[in-house]
């Protein structure tokens, strides 16, 4: 199976959202990555269930919502009502994660896990077989277009053997810097899904930069 693409839309153009998500909707898109931020969890506030819902009324694509908020299971149903397809807690935020997962399957949702990069990945063993996504940030969350951190390469490699040999059926995301140099590599780990912000929007024509990323073997 191809390595799926998820946008951030934390970089498009918030005063025109609906072409940003049009030309998504055109593209070889994934999944659309909805990045919230509490300003708490997080040092930046980026846009809440409103927004997500107007999103949700021009996609094509399932949502992939990332929650970088403190007390997700407070807003796990507002986020499924607003349209989230695939919603991730982060693990540092949890502290009944085993109940957190339960609850996002309950809602019809698959269950992600994010992972800060300082949080190993041996943590997630006892509840790998509960996790539709493990998204292992490559960048300290709060902030599109920072620079890759290297060490996510030996993170992705353990994941997936961690994924094989419990037999979970996990998909790994990676979000934060990705770009057409690292993503081959990270594809090579045991990438399942990348999420790219400022390398597509940035770019002259994101529909060609999706493709190009989707190409990687
Ligand atoms: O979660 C995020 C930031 O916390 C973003 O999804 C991530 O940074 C992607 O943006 P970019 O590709 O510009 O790094």
């Amino acid at each position: 199976m191809s390595v799926k693409i998820a946008p951030s839309i934390l970089a498009s153009d918030f005063a025109n959202l609906q072409k940003e998500i049009e030309m998504l909707n055109a593209s070889e898109t994934d999944y659309i990555h909805v990045d919230i931020m509490d300003g708490v969890f997080v040092p930046n506030i980026s846009f809440g269930i409103p927004v997500t819902e107007a999103v949700k009324r021009h996609a094509k694509k399932p949502l992939d919502v990332h929650l970088m908020i403190v007390n997700p299971d407070q807003y796990l149903e507002a986020f499924k009502n607003a349209g989230a397809a695939i919603i991730s807690v982060h693990y540092e935020a949890c502290t009944h994660l085993h109940r957190t997962l339960q609850a996002i399957k309950q809602l019809g949702c698959k269950a992600g896990v994010a992972l800060n990069p300082h949080t190993s990945v041996e943590l997630l063993k006892d509840v790998i077989n509960d996790i539709d996504l493990v998204c292992i940030m490559s960048v300290n969350p709060g902030f599109g277009g920072q620079k890759f951190i290297e060490q996510t390469y030996p993170k992705v490699k353990r994941l997936k053997e961690i994924i094989l040999e419990h037999g979970a059926s996990t998909e790994i995301e990676i979000d934060g810097g990705v770009n057409k140099d690292n993503a081959p590599l990270l594809r090579a780990a045991g990438a399942d899904v990348l999420v790219a912000g400022s390398f597509v929007f940035n770019s002259p024509d994101p529909i060609q930069t999706i493709k190009t990323l989707k190409a990687i073997e």
